[in-house]
């Protein structure tokens, strides 16, 4: 019917996709209209919407258990986008565009929008077939993961709201697999910023002498390239994965004397500084690593000085690596396998995630969480340009949706 060809799962994704919630300016309240107008469609779904920072809404959707006093499940997908470049892309990224052979291209595709409406669409289905779940299922709906989650997931978790969810497992988003199995993670790397600071003495662009606030940050890039290299090293003799090691970039260069019409040419400033985005393993001793800071990368003997911006949790409440378990002791990973499995699909090994997202947060509760976005035969294109997801991809993965919510919310053998 033409209503069905308006409104079937892959227009309603494309709806979504269609908003732009990109960073600087996400239109966070469009998106959560959107989801509503979509919780409404399916029926039985409560919604709550919650402001922890002004502007920035966090949607909480629930579709209640019949035995809503054991520990819930939470699914979790993030509101924003990381911004594109419009004029790179073959098809604009809000467009929502699906090409010939099935693929959709916008901004979100893969991160993360795709989650958010496969678990919406899945409970839709679940629906249909007259499923109860027992726990409770939660989706929340969060602003600002793309620049840290502090004013959405990191605020959520010190709720009462949020306390009184008792949530017991979570799935977050995970990343696209460009092999046949589903890629599943268990910890994220530790984001920090890294500012180092030089200063030194100026003098004539043409004199050479000891001392130079350039020189001596470009000691410190030389330092600090070293030691990327050497974990790189690691990594390319294939003795550990990407996410294993510690990965140091440099993001920006601040320096020189500003003239009109850009930098003098001949006077060597006496301030320089650069910016790396560092991230360390989940059981990187982060004391050890400010000790090498400190003394090899900018010792202060060379007039060089850092400071380090910790962008988020590192240990539980408990003082433990942000870590989930995926064996025997933990019956959530049993069951997640289990159903994934039961519809044919195979998973690699557990990875740790090269980058970061809320789930750490989760995790710094206690909470075992696991990064799953069901997206495999797919190159991966988180903020990249081009980012897109093809439509029998997103479709299977709404399938096995299904699977991982029932499976996971009818699970009764955990006694917590
Ligand atoms: C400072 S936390 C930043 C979180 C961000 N998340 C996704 O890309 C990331 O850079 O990994
Ligand atoms: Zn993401
Ligand atoms: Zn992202």
């Amino acid at each position: 019917t033409l209503e069905e060809q308006n409104d079937n799962p892959i227009t309603r994704f494309q709806r979504y996709l269609q908003i732009n919630t990109a960073h600087p300016t996400p239109d966070y309240s469009s998106a959560v209209s959107y989801l509503i107008s979509q919780a409404n469609s399916i029926g039985g779904i409560l919604h709550k919407t919650l402001e922890f920072s002004p502007g920035k809404p966090l949607l909480l959707l629930t579709w209640p258990g019949s035995h809503s006093s054991l520990p819930s499940i939470l699914l979790n997908s993030h509101l924003d986008s990381v911004p594109a470049e419009s004029s790179k892309w073959t098809h604009p990224p809000f467009s929502a565009t699906r090409t010939s052979d099935g693929n959709i291209f916008a901004r979100g595709a893969q991160d993360d929008k795709c989650i958010a409406m496969q678990y919406l669409e899945a409970i839709r289905n679940l629906r249909n077939n007259n499923f109860v779940p027992v726990r409770s299922v939660h989706i929340s709906l969060v602003p600002d993961e793309e620049v840290g989650g502090f004013a959405g997931a990191a605020k959520f978790v010190e709720s009462e709201e949020f306390q009184a969810l008792n949530v017991g497992f979570a799935l977050d988003e995970g990343q696209a697999s460009v092999g046949d199995e589903f890629r599943v993670f268990y910890a994220d790397r530790i984001p920090w910023n890294l500012k180092i600071k030089a200063k030194g003495q100026p003098g004539h662009g043409s004199k050479l002498y000891d001392n130079s606030a350039m020189e001596n940050l470009m000691k410190s890039v030389e330092v600090v390239s070293r030691f990327r290299e050497s974990q790189f090293d690691v990594v390319k003799a294939g003795k550990a994965m990407n996410s294993e090691v510690v990965s140091v970039n440099p993001v920006y260069l601040k320096a020189g004397v500003p003239t009109q019409d850009g930098f003098a040419m001949n006077v060597q400033p006496s301030e320089a500084e650069a910016g790396f985005d560092l991230r360390l393993t989940p059981t990187t001793d982060p004391e050890e690593m400010k000790r090498r800071i400190a003394a090899e990368w900018a010792p202060s003997v060379r007039n060089v000085s850092f400071e380090i911006i910790e962008k988020g949790p590192i240990r539980d409440y408990l003082g433990r690596p942000l870590l989930t378990a995926t064996n025997d002791s933990n019956p959530w990973w049993l069951v997640f396998k289990q159903a994934i499995t039961s519809v044919g699909e195979k998973l690699s090994k557990p990875e740790i995630l090269p980058s970061t997202t809320d789930a750490r947060y989760l995790r710094q509760k206690g909470i075992p969480v696991l990064g799953f976005s069901p997206m495999k035969n797919t190159p991966i294109l988180l903020h990249d340009h081009n980012e897109h997801l093809r439509d029998t991809v997103y479709m299977k993965g709404i399938q096995v949706y299904e699977s991982l919510i029932s499976s996971l919310s009818s699970f009764t053998e955990a006694s917590h």
